[in-house]
């Protein structure tokens, strides 16, 4: 290890010894924690069913950097670059467009576990576990808008075979991975204008999703998850998946509650909900993702809301029952450094968040000193934690400060630029 990041450690650690805190345990509870990283970044949630897909259901990427994966074996390769630059332990959420059909088109309704056997593959060697998610978007049959919501039965079949078979997808990931895979359902279903029946959608949705659900799996090996949104675009008055729905849905059908940090009202945030639920539902799901204007999902940033995220989750012993996706999706950069970005991102809130010293914070607040808590909680943001992020990546092997770019820069000159 270099000398300076290792001196520099020692006394950032004498510095939280000093608050309380051990800096070593900090770190090998990082260890424990996995973020789950999208495979969707990668190719702008194009996915890998037939060329030129258009992306619908009311979420868009823009930007056209150039070098975006065109296949799976792209998009492993670049994974694994970015796993290289992102230190602790990591998960893949798959997509089911992002199946591998060997140029045969494979229609939603049809996709099994054979199409990601080699996701399955990689992933062993990788040492990662994997996630799901059924697409119930960018397909004819989400028709007006409507997928497992349709008034028309036809339709409706068609989705609940979808899902009842990425089911068996994501159950096939866990048995063979060792680790359930996490299987989240969103749909983008909704109106642009105002609804004369809101309550008909719903009604369908629900009866939908009980029978996408009906089939009992080993939660060892796959979890349900469902998430709302507040509008999207084309859906912009109403939702049928809204937060009230999927959050009554999730307590009474014992699925998993996913928050995606981008899918509420602009100034309500999801830090503040983690709390709240853990009093009623066993398991969260988080996509973590930044809002900006119209759009969910841009690359998240270390800003307040992430870093109060990180808080929640560890202040409350919330690790085990709070699984950490990533949301966002930008086209405009280099979609490598984006995960880089990002990730780094979760996991230095993370980071912070394990060096609070979370009993004298606890303390300071039971004994109404409302004062030291805010002054203890602003002295803490200059802390010296940079300096054992620092250490964290060079023990884990990962470029240090902004070393990571010149290796994507590299990439890019030696890979990505050479894609047509
Ligand atoms: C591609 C994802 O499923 C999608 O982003 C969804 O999770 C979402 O957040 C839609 O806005
Ligand atoms: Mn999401």
């Amino acid at each position: 290890m270099s000398n300076l990041i290792e001196q520099s450690y020692e006394l950032a650690k004498q510095k939280y010894a000093a608050l309380g805190v051990d800096v070593e345990k900090a770190l090998a509870k990082m260890d424990q924690i996995k973020i789950s990283l999208h495979c969707w970044q990668g190719d702008d949630v194009g996915g890998f069913e037939s060329e030129n897909k258009e992306l619908t259901g009311g979420i868009q990427s823009t930007g056209n950097y150039p070098g975006k994966a065109r296949n799976a074996e792209e998009l492993r390769q670049d994974l694994e670059k970015a796993f290289s630059l992102i230190p602790g332990p990591k998960k893949l959420n798959l997509h089911a467009i992002y199946l591998e059909n060997g140029g045969e088109f494979v229609d939603r309704d049809q996709i099994e576990p054979k199409h990601f056997a080699n996701w399955v593959a990689w992933a062993k060697e990788q040492d990662i576990g994997l996630d799901f998610n059924p697409t119930l978007f960018s397909h004819e049959k989400l028709d007006n808008g409507l997928s497992l919501s349709h008034p028309d039965k036809g339709i409706r079949d068609f989705w609940i075979e979808h899902v009842k078979r990425s089911r068996r997808i994501s159950e096939y990931f866990g048995r063979e991975l060792g680790q359930p895979s996490v299987m989240n359902i969103w749909m983008p279903d909704g109106f642009k204008d105002i609804p004369a029946d809101r309550l008909g959608p719903r009604k369908l949705l629900k009866e939908s999703l009980d029978i996408c659900l009906e089939e009992k799996l080993d939660p060892k090996c796959h979890l349900d998850a469902v998430e709302s949104k507040v509008f999207g675009i084309g859906s912009e008055s109403y939702v049928v998946g809204s937060h009230e729905f999927y959050m009554g849905y999730a307590m009474e059908s014992k699925t998993l509650l996913c928050l995606d940090a981008g899918h509420f009202h602009p100034t309500e945030v999801i830090s503040n909900k983690i709390s709240a639920l853990s009093l009623f539902v066993d398991q969260l799901l988080l996509h973590v993702s930044r809002p900006v204007r119209w759009d969910s999902d841009h690359v998240v940033l270390l800003d307040d809301e992430l870093m109060a995220i990180a808080q929640e989750i560890v202040r409350h012993d919330l690790l085990d029952r709070v699984h950490i996706g990533l949301d966002f999706f930008d086209g405009s950069i280099n979609r490598i450094a984006a995960w880089a970005i990002g990730t780094r991102n979760m996991r230095k809130a993370l980071l912070l968040a394990l060096l609070e010293p979370k009993a004298e914070l606890f303390a300071t607040e039971k004994s109404f000193d409302l004062t030291k808590r805010l002054a203890l909680l602003e002295e803490l943001k200059s802390y010296p934690w940079q300096a054992i992020w620092d250490h964290y990546c060079e023990k884990n092997n990962i470029a240090v400060g902004l070393d990571w770019l010149d290796e994507v820069k590299q990439y890019e000159n030696d890979v990505l630029s050479k894609r047509g």
